[in-house]
């Protein structure tokens, strides 16, 4: 029931509902919002930045969180393109991507074009949302990416083709069109100094294009690169249309034109990106735990856990391994939860379909979370953002384990996590 606000004279806001007058300036802005939003039925998703500013990893991160939502989503990689049909020693090495060296210039415009056309092909097949990951690092070239898919007739047939002209900057096909096809830039851009260099380990540790060099060898040749790059490289602006920028690990998110319901999705995420550097692990309760019958509370799901992780010999370090309690000490996330929810979450998390994680028999650590009391399942962070497993079995600690009592566990757990 409303209180009443006895003395208080009437204010403006308390008045009935004013029929709104809407001023021209204020319907012209919103017109060119609605020429925005364009509700595609595709879009791309072009990554920005200079190398080793985290653009594979971001474009890992959003293609398995926008497939988990339900969008079917792939990444294009020239690298990757480059790497599959040219001879690595003229394609690897920092020469290749001298700007000034006009012939080398135009292969790698053609690599990079090429891989954008994969991308369009995939989506005239029915893919929503194509991620190309390149440098994408100058205006023309992304001017070029903009008329491309404006101009692009590679629907099939049955789909409406998107409107011609009319596009607003950034939004091929737009002009309101339905079945428009968006391009919202996504671009990295860190100067930390510290991560940089972090970064361009990560890279040379684990690209194939420094196969063969020395650790040292490897980075000089990254450096050479990245400032091969930096001659030419400039950061995306407002005229160019829609964009999401990330500064330094997302300390600091912009954003520019972001209207449309698949474009809306991508913001939140990449707000809250972040580089994991610890295992998470997934612990089922038994079957029926919780249900009616024996009814399940936090404290429950926590006790049972840890009578669990206690029933698997706690403190018992194996030759050359690990205890639960060591590993206690590095937890960040333990999921206690029904085995369908455990599934759920390493389906999303190793980027499988859902259907195959909610079978036991598709793998071992399905079996694993359909063994409720027996294992536990740990996923660990990996190259690009990505997640391997582990399973962690009662049998795998081997007859010596030893096995506390749920308050030997507790008593145990104190003492080691503090
Ligand atoms: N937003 C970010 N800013 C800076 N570095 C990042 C970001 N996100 C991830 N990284 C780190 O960047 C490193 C290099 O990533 P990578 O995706 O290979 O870069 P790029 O594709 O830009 O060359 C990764 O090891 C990752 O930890
Ligand atoms: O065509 P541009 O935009 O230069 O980008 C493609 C190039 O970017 C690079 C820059 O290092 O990407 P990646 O780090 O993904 O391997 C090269 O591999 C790749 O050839």
């Amino acid at each position: 029931m409303a209180v009443a606000r006895s003395s208080r004279p009437v204010d403006y806001y308390d008045g009935k509902a004013v029929s709104l007058d809407i001023p021209e300036a204020i319907q012209r802005r919103l017109s060119v919002r609605s020429s925005l939003t364009p509700d595609s039925a595709k879009l791309i998703l072009v990554m920005v930045g200079l190398p080793g500013r985290g653009k594979s990893f971001i474009a890992h991160k959003l293609s398995r969180f926008l497939n988990w939502t339900g969008y079917q989503t792939e990444i294009f990689n020239a690298g990757q393109n480059r790497r599959a049909n040219h001879s690595p020693t003229n394609h690897s090495r920092a020469g290749f991507f001298d700007p000034s060296d006009a012939e080398r210039k135009a292969k790698r415009e053609s690599i990079a074009m090429s891989t954008f056309e994969e991308l369009l092909e995939w989506l005239a097949g029915g893919g929503e949302i194509g991620i190309f990951d390149a440098t994408n690092s100058n205006p023309q070239r992304r001017a070029f990416l903009v008329s491309r898919a404006a101009e692009w007739k590679g629907w099939r047939s049955g789909d409406a083709s998107p409107a011609a002209g009319g596009a607003g900057a950034g939004v091929a096909g737009g002009g309101g069109a339905r079945f428009g096809v968006s391009i919202v830039f996504i671009e990295s851009i860190c100067t930390d100094k510290s991560i940089l260099e972090a970064n361009m380990l990560s890279k040379v540790r684990a690209s194939p294009d420094f196969a063969g060099l020395s650790e040292e060898e490897a980075l000089s040749d990254l450096r050479q690169r990245v400032s091969h790059y930096e001659a030419s490289y400039v950061p995306v602006a407002d005229e160019e249309g829609a964009y999401i920028k990330l500064f330094d690990l997302s300390s600091k998110v912009t954003a520019h034109q972001v209207f449309g319901r698949m474009t809306q999705r991508v913001l939140p995420y990449m707000m809250s990106l972040h580089i994991s550097l610890r295992p998470i692990f997934l612990a089922a309760l038994p079957p029926g735990y919780g249900d009616a019958s024996s009814r399940g509370s936090e404290a429950g799901e926590d006790q049972w856990a840890t009578q669990r992780l206690a029933s698997m010999g706690f403190s018992q370090r194996y030759p050359g391994g690990e205890s639960f309690a060591d590993l206690a000490c590095v937890l960040e996330v333990l999921i206690v939860a029904h085995a369908t929810p455990c599934r759920a979450l390493r389906a999303y998390f190793l980027g499988l379909p859902v259907a195959e994680c909610m079978c036991p028999a598709s793998s071992r650590a399905a079996e694993a979370l359909a063994n409720a009391s027996r294992s536990v399942v740990e996923l660990l962070p990996a190259l690009f953002g990505k997640w391997s497993e582990e399973i962690h079995t009662l049998e795998e600690r081997g007859e010596n384990s030893e096995v506390l009592s749920l308050d030997d566990a507790v008593f145990s757990l104190e003492g080691q996590v503090g």
